[in-house]
């Protein structure tokens, strides 16, 4: 195995959770509060987001979100992205022994690309093998809601991106590929019901941070 991608025993006492959920699934609205939360118990953590949290991978997600492409040229930035990102962000926290929160991570690849795009999962298996063979998040936080729901907070909220403006089935498949994945590993996932009031869904994210 390539040195560079083995975990030291340092990364072990840090957490890496990721937010997953389909557009509009209001993963994106709790992460300031689980920071907080953390911050509180004591950590340093740093927030992040993928597609991003590097310069040249805001770059990437810049053509990622607004540019048509193959769907493997999709996958493969995606995951270009998030070799610079762990080589530059994740990596080097969790060696400090800080706590990283992103907000998406691999999961999402499997979902959107291999769910919602039905590339075949084995490529994403590739190249998640290639790009972190030693690195899965601690935690998932999966945020889960009904079509619908999603749609209609997206539209209130702001002008769609390309996968935004992906119809229902699309949408479908990729939350039906996230739900299988919290399925097959349910270690790490916890489903969230997001389709309840924002207050209620803190008071279960603080029980799980507590328990962390
Ligand atoms: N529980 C909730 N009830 C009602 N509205 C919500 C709830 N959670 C989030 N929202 C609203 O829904 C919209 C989308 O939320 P948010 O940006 O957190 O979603 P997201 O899952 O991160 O979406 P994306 O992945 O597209 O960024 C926002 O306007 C937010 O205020
Ligand atoms: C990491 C990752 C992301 N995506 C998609 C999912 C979303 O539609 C966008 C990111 O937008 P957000 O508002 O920050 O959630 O990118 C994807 O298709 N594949 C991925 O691996």
């Amino acid at each position: 195995m390539n040195q560079s991608n083995k975990l030291s025993k340092t990364m072990k006492t840090a957490k890496l959770i990721t937010f997953e959920g389909i557009d509009g699934a209001g993963k994106s609205t709790h992460i300031p509060f689980v920071v907080s939360l953390l911050e509180t118990a004591g950590h340093t953590v740093v927030s992040t987001r993928e597609p991003g949290g590097t310069e040249l991978g805001e770059q990437l997600r810049a053509l990622l979100l607004h540019q048509s492409m193959h769907l493997e040229t999709e996958a493969l930035l995606m995951f270009a992205a998030r070799r610079e990102h762990i080589a530059q962000v994740i990596a080097p926290a969790l060696e400090r022994g800080d706590w990283v929160v992103s907000d998406r991570f691999t999961d999402a690849s499997f979902a959107y690309q291999g769910g919602g795009r039905k590339l075949a999962l084995a490529k994403l298996e590739a190249l998640e093998k290639w790009v972190h063979p030693d690195l899965q998040p601690d935690l998932t936080l999966l945020f889960d809601v009904p079509l619908e729901v999603a749609r209609s907070r997206l539209d209130a909220a702001r002008d769609p991106d390309k996968f935004e403006q992906e119809k229902a089935d699309f949408f479908a498949n990729t939350r039906a590929e996230y739900l299988r994945r919290a399925a097959e590993f349910p270690a790490r996932f916890r489903v969230i019901n997001s389709n309840r009031p924002i207050e209620e869904i803190q008071a279960e994210l603080s029980g799980i941070v507590q328990s962390l």
